[in-house]
């Protein structure tokens, strides 16, 4: 499986920064900013008689190599639509880190996907990230996850789902919270990463930092963003605090001076194996992002 959460192998997405690829000047300002990947947007972002340019914007960025340790995606035009062709023959040549394809509902459509860019020539580096954002593709969540080798990420487009829904944007996301754990399911069972979807009100930082760790709690492995005044509060939130990472520790040396014992307590609760393999990720995680945000 390429590419997954776990303590081998873990990558840090805990922030992931959508922009217009069209705006060059969100696009030279993301190069010092502390984000873990970025999204160079052709689709919703991107108004008709600029996604030309966007494109072209995105695959020279894509190639530059002038964006450090972040990730470096491109999101196309949805399948289906005049630009969708154009867009991923030209990111496959550029050969991003991922390829990100909104508005897929299907199993088949992604491993339609995974072959387009094989037979584009996409480089094996360059991974499949398809959205979730529609209530098709939250009921097909599961066959969409495991359709493919070549998709790691499943990226949440709340946007979208509120919109099909006809629901409302509401402080606790009642009306998506099913739709949510679906994807999260989903990505757990095939073994992927997942991703949050946007919090729109640039402003709100109460607001904001209360959907980061409602989507943390929820198991999201990071969350998508629109502007880079969320980038800070979105890393502290997906990463252990200070107060996890000790506690973790307290764990491992109560299990090993547990001797062998198949139970034992720590701070009156109970540890079993599999406390210690949650307690090993969280230091593990805690490891791999140490230092990053000083880069
Ligand atoms: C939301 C914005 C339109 C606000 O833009 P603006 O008013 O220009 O913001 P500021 O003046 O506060 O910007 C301050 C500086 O930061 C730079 N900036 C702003 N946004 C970004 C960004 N996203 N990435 C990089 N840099 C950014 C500005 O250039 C300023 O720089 P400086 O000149 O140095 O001061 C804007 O933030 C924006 O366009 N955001 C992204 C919108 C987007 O990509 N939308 C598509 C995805 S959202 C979605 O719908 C997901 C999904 O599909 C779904 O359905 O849910
Ligand atoms: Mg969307």
């Amino acid at each position: 499986m390429p590419d997954v959460a776990g303590p081998t192998g873990y990558r840090p997405r805990r922030s992931v920064l959508y922009m217009p690829a069209s705006n060059e000047r969100a696009l030279e300002k993301a190069r010092t900013l502390a984000v873990d990947a970025l999204i160079l947007d052709l689709e919703d972002a991107v108004a008709p008689d600029a996604k030309e340019q966007a494109r072209e914007n995105a695959c020279h960025a894509a190639s530059s190599g002038d964006y450090g340790r972040r990730e470096v995606t491109i999101r196309v035009n949805a399948v289906g639509t005049q630009w969708h062709a154009a867009d991923l023959a030209a990111a496959a040549v550029a050969g991003p880190d991922a390829i990100v394809v909104p508005k897929v509902e299907t199993g088949e459509q992604v491993r339609a996907l995974a072959t387009a860019l094989e037979a584009a020539g996409a480089p094996e580096r360059t991974q499949l990230w398809v959205m979730v954002e529609t209530p098709q593709a939250v009921f097909n969540a599961r066959e969409i996850a495991a359709a493919s080798d070549r998709l790691s990420v499943l990226v949440l487009g709340t946007n979208d789902l509120v919109k099909e829904l006809a629901a409302e944007h509401v402080p606790g996301r009642q009306p998506v919270l099913t739709a949510l754990s679906l994807a999260v399911l989903a990505a757990r069972s095939a073994g992927k990463v997942v991703l949050d979807g946007v919090y729109n009100d640039v402003q709100d930082a109460e607001g904001f930092a209360a959907e980061c760790e409602q989507g943390r709690q929820l198991g999201f492995d990071g969350k998508t963003l629109i502007h880079p005044g969320q980038v800070e509060a979105c890393n502290a939130a997906f990463a252990p605090s200070e107060a996890a990472v000790e506690d973790a520790r307290g764990v491992l040396a109560a299990w090993e001076s547990g001797a062998g014992a198949g139970v034992v307590t720590h701070r009156g609760r109970l540890v079993e194996s599999l406390h210690v393999e949650t307690a090993q990720r969280v230091l593990a995680v805690h490891e791999a992002i140490s230092g990053l945000d000083a880069d």
